[in-house]
């Protein structure tokens, strides 16, 4: 479970987050507002990408701030952009790379990359130069990346903005099918529709935290 307690953000003297508590237990947990309300330092808050200016956030009841390292493993990241996340010039061996962190055998490594390359349909790309993929390619394999760490919970970061409407499609699809737990920041309403739980964050406050159908609808009328 992640715990966010009293938690404010900083940034020189500007307060970005303030007072934020919530304890996040859904399995589908959605983060939505207006273009610079705070959403995506909500969301690096949450595997210690960011650490809180005031309070605490903690995974498990490890604290970011102290652990990160342990936090990162039971929380993985997609960047709404993956050139933040492929690093490596082919995709197997992009695969590779976050595995070699979790200091397992190269039979299990391989196992793993086999077996997400196959679930996402993509074993033709195996060999492929990550330069060379579609952007939503790129960011089917960067959550590939992700999954392949089999995190606990994983936070995406507008992982649609970048996509097409069969991109956005396979991506939801993607998101819907996890195992894990997920939170997701996103302006994209249809991702969210069906999700259990949306905080709607507005400069820097969460000023709804309800089912789907009564918050979207509050984030329509605070757009009007
Ligand atoms: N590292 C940083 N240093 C200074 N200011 C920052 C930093 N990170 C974010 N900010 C500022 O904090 C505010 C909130 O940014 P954030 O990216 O969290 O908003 P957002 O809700 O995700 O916006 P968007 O929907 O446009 O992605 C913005 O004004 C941004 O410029």
């Amino acid at each position: 479970m992640i715990e966010i307690e009293n938690v404010s953000q900083r940034f020189g003297n500007r307060t970005v987050l303030e007072d934020i508590s919530l304890s996040l237990t859904q399995r589908r947990i959605a983060i939505v507002g207006a273009n610079g309300s705070g959403k995506s330092t909500f969301a690096r808050l949450l595997n210690g990408l960011q650490m809180p200016t005031h309070g605490r956030v903690t995974v498990d009841g490890i604290d970011t701030a102290k652990d990160a390292r342990a936090v990162r493993r039971k929380v993985g990241f997609v960047f709404q952009n993956p050139e933040n996340q492929i690093v490596y010039p082919i995709v197997e061996e992009d695969l590779a790379f976050g595995l070699r962190a979790l200091k397992l055998d190269s039979a299990e490594q391989e196992r793993r990359i086999t077996e997400v390359l196959e679930r996402y349909d993509l074993s033709a790309f195996r060999k492929h130069p990550t330069h060379l993929l579609s952007g939503g390619q790129k960011q089917i394999i960067a959550i590939a990346g992700v999954l392949i760490m089999q995190p606990e919970i994983i936070v995406f970061d507008e992982p649609t903005t970048l996509l097409d409407l069969r991109n956005k499609r396979r991506v939801a699809r993607m998101i819907d099918a996890l195992p894990q737990r997920a939170i997701v920041v996103t302006h994209d309403l249809d991702l969210v529709a069906d999700f259990e739980r949306v905080i709607l964050i507005d400069q820097g406050r969460v000023v709804v935290d309800d089912r789907p159908s009564i918050a979207l609808q509050r984030y329509l009328d605070l757009m009007a």
